[in-house]
């Protein structure tokens, strides 16, 4: 599969989201996400006016569904999402009603194993019908841990064992440097996503022109230039 860059607008406002999406769109990342604190912000509402401005563009609805699975999916995927994601600690049933929901409506179901036994949930997510896993360690585990004195967990640590349990595609989200999420298709990886460190660590990808859409862009040629990546540790 080739790499995708997805953005992730983790952001409290429309306005700034289409401004950010656009920005993004402009640099060649491949997908959009709205993210959670967006949808909470502003409603489904957001994915509709993601669809209207880039209507060809794919859109990850980040609700991270643990219950009432169909009904949040078809109404991700009627505001236009062609993305939605379920939590692997949500009941099996919900899983499936999600990916039911994902059939019926034309979109793609990732799998999050958030705060699981992360191995054993990414299978399950594969065997429950899931199209990609999203492997993520959590904002407040890290910072919980890390306020303990203990070393901060990072999706690193588990990739891949994760990458090597399943034959769908990978995401490695929450904590990462840009530079160690550019690198995420080197662990089988190939769904990049970005978000908070774009704006934190986009110096050490600084162009002469020195601005945030140009250090996207070199980002995206970067990730894209690694061509096909095996699905599924078959390197
Ligand atoms: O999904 C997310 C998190 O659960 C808060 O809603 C974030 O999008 C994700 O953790 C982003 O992580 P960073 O890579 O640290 O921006």
């Amino acid at each position: 599969m080739k790499p995708i860059v997805q953005i992730s607008l983790d952001l409290t406002n429309i306005e700034e989201a289409l401004e950010t999406a656009a920005m993004a769109m402009r640099a060649g990342v491949d997908w959009l996400e709205a993210g959670t604190p967006l949808i909470l912000a502003e409603g489904l509402n957001c994915v509709r006016e993601l669809r209207k401005q880039f209507p060809e563009t794919p859109i990850v609805a980040d609700l991270k569904t643990m219950d009432g699975g169909y009904l949040e999916a078809e109404m991700m995927a009627k505001a236009g999402a062609t993305h939605v994601v379920v939590m692997s600690r949500a009941h099996e049933e919900t899983i499936h009603c999600v990916v039911k929901a994902g059939k019926d409506h034309g979109v793609e179901v990732m799998g999050d194993n958030l705060a699981d036994d992360m191995v054993s949930a990414a299978k399950k997510l594969e065997d429950l019908g899931c199209d990609y896993v999203i492997h993520h360690v959590g904002y407040d585990e890290r910072r919980g841990i890390a306020a303990r004195g203990e070393r901060m967990p990072s999706p690193l640590d588990q990739l891949k064992d994760v990458v090597e349990a399943v034959n769908i595609p990978v995401q490695a989200v929450g904590g990462l440097s840009l530079e160690q999420a550019i690198r995420t298709p080197e662990y089988g990886a190939p769904l990049v996503v970005l978000g908070a460190p774009l704006t934190i660590d986009a110096d050490s990808f600084k162009t002469a022109s020195g601005n945030l859409e140009d250090s996207l862009r070199m980002i995206c040629e970067k990730v894209h230039a690694y061509g096909d990546v095996a699905i599924g540790g078959q390197k």
